[in-house]
């Protein structure tokens, strides 16, 4: 079948967090298994940008209101990503550095969202499926099913995957003349709590709704920021699939971004080597046991208790262990997290800013990935962390709860349930004294190597789900 992905991230073209490694690798596999698949993105100006090759397939035009915005769309020359990839050029609205967080993002996705669909209308195929990621593709289910001008693409099914539930593209009625024309008939899709919800329409109007782990379709029915009801009365179309990892990018026997490869059975030298490299660049001991966070530093990444239960942490363990973060976000936790240095030199520092190569190494060369996530849709961090012999100390939420079993009951990691700093800590305390016991903290070690978490097991989920609505076909 032919699938299409639309989205605002796909590694490694342009990444800000998870919502891109999912889109860069699940359609490799999926076109492994015989699919044609196609990824369409905005055309930022990223480094991949700059340095791959592309041709200009198609020109044309978006209409806003009275603005008028003239795109191409550029194809890699190649195919080097396993998979057909797009990008919507649209200088005035992407030729920018960042992909989020500027006050035209309303426009600039919907732009990128008519962009994307008037040049599936002018190509010879219809596909089968459009696959959409979050709100910023959110309106595509609805333009397809009632915009006038996409007529021809009403046989397409259309899927929206939720991987941030929380972020839902809200704008308000005054901007609805920016869609295509429609009949108003069908008005009500576009409303939810008196504005207009782009990721409201997606779950509304696609044919099939998937989560990104099976624990989160639960929790959204519970809390959704708004959205609780809706997500209720869809549970019928709705299924939760767990992400996988791309296997080929995150192998630790042969990704280049570490000091040194190793594999299941030589991970106690290969880790301590990759750990060595990072204490030297960060000041560590690493004959102390290496607990790190990766990611956003927001709230519900549980950052704002990152402060607080690293200096506890420290203090409590006489400062026998080392802490080292990687993240940025929120001013206010990012200046907490600097201050800290001074009190904790030589066990603890963290580097502001995003790093990729600095990520894979922390995977490698960490005894322990925290990741006190209030709301936590999947989580990839605990999967590569995993597979990199590094044992993730979770709070149980969304996907962690569905990915990580705590050793106490024969598990691979270490959890806790409450977002706080006193369960983080006594996580930490817990972690401390596995750390000793050499024999345990090995086998837990390799309970995680061992896990299949590849997208090739995982994959088949999402087409058996494109079949079920191609079979249904209901309008
Ligand atoms: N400063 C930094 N430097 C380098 N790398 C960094 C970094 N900060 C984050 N990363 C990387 O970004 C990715 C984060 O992925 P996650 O899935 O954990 O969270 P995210 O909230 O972005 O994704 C959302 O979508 C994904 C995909 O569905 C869900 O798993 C998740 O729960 C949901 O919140 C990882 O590859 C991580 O290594």
């Amino acid at each position: 079948m032919e699938i299409f992905h639309i989205s605002a991230e796909c590694y490694p073209m342009a990444k800000v967090g998870g919502l891109a490694d999912v889109v860069g690798a699940l359609p490799k596999y999926q076109t492994n298994a015989g699919h044609k698949v196609r990824v369409v993105v905005p055309c930022y100006s990223t480094k991949f940008r700059k340095e791959n090759d592309f041709e200009c397939v198609h020109w044309g035009s978006v209409k806003l209101g009275n603005f008028d915005f003239p795109f191409s769309v550029l194809k890699e020359t190649t195919n080097k990503l396993g998979y057909e990839l797009y990008l919507i050029e649209i200088n005035e609205l992407f030729d920018r550095p960042n992909v989020y967080g500027y006050e035209d993002d309303i426009e600039r996705f919907l732009a990128f969202q008519i962009a994307s669909l008037d040049w599936i209308l002018m190509r010879e195929d219809v596909p089968n499926i459009i696959n959409c990621h979050d709100h910023h593709t959110g309106l595509i289910p609805f333009l397809v099913k009632y915009a006038y001008k996409y007529e021809k693409l009403r046989s397409i099914r259309t899927v929206i995957t939720i991987h941030n539930g929380l972020y839902q593209g809200w704008f308000g009625f005054d901007k609805i003349h920016y869609l295509p024309e429609f009949d108003l008939i069908h008005v009500g899709f576009l409303e939810w709590n008196n504005s207009l919800n782009s990721l409201a329409v997606g779950i509304k109007c696609a044919h099939a709704v998937t989560t990104v782990s099976p624990s989160y379709l639960n929790e959204i029915n519970i809390a959704a920021n708004g959205l609780e009801t809706l997500f209720n009365s869809v549970r019928n179309k709705s299924k939760g699939i767990l992400n996988g990892i791309d296997f080929e990018v995150w192998d630790p026997s042969k990704d280049q971004m570490l000091a040194h490869n190793y594999s299941i059975d030589t991970f106690e030298i290969g880790k301590q080597k990759n750990k060595e490299k990072l204490c030297e660049e960060f000041e560590l001991d690493p004959t102390k046991p290496l607990f790190s966070f990766i990611g956003r530093l927001f709230e519900e990444k549980g950052g704002d208790l990152l402060p607080q239960a690293s200096a506890l942490a420290l203090s409590e363990n006489f400062e026998n262990i080392n802490i080292l973060i990687l993240g940025s976000g929120n001013s206010v936790i990012e200046e907490q997290l600097v201050q800290l240095r001074n009190d904790y030199k030589g066990n603890y520092n963290v580097f502001i800013g995003y790093n990729e190569e600095l990520a894979h190494l922390i995977y490698a060369g960490s005894d322990y990935i925290l990741m006190p996530s209030r709301v936590e849709p999947c989580g990839l961090n605990q999967m590569y962390a995993l597979r990199y012999g590094t044992v993730p100390i979770v709070r149980r939420t969304g996907g962690l709860r569905d990915t990580v079993i705590d050793f106490g009951d024969n598990g691979n990691g270490i959890c806790h349930d409450q977002a706080s700093v006193g369960d983080i800590c006594y996580s930490i305390n817990r972690a401390v004294r596995l750390y000793e016991d050499k024999l345990n903290f090995n086998k837990i070690i390799k309970i995680g190597m061992a896990t299949d978490h590849s997208w090739e097991r995982v994959c088949q989920e999402y087409i058996e789900i494109y079949n079920l609505i191609i079979e249904k076909n209901e309008v």
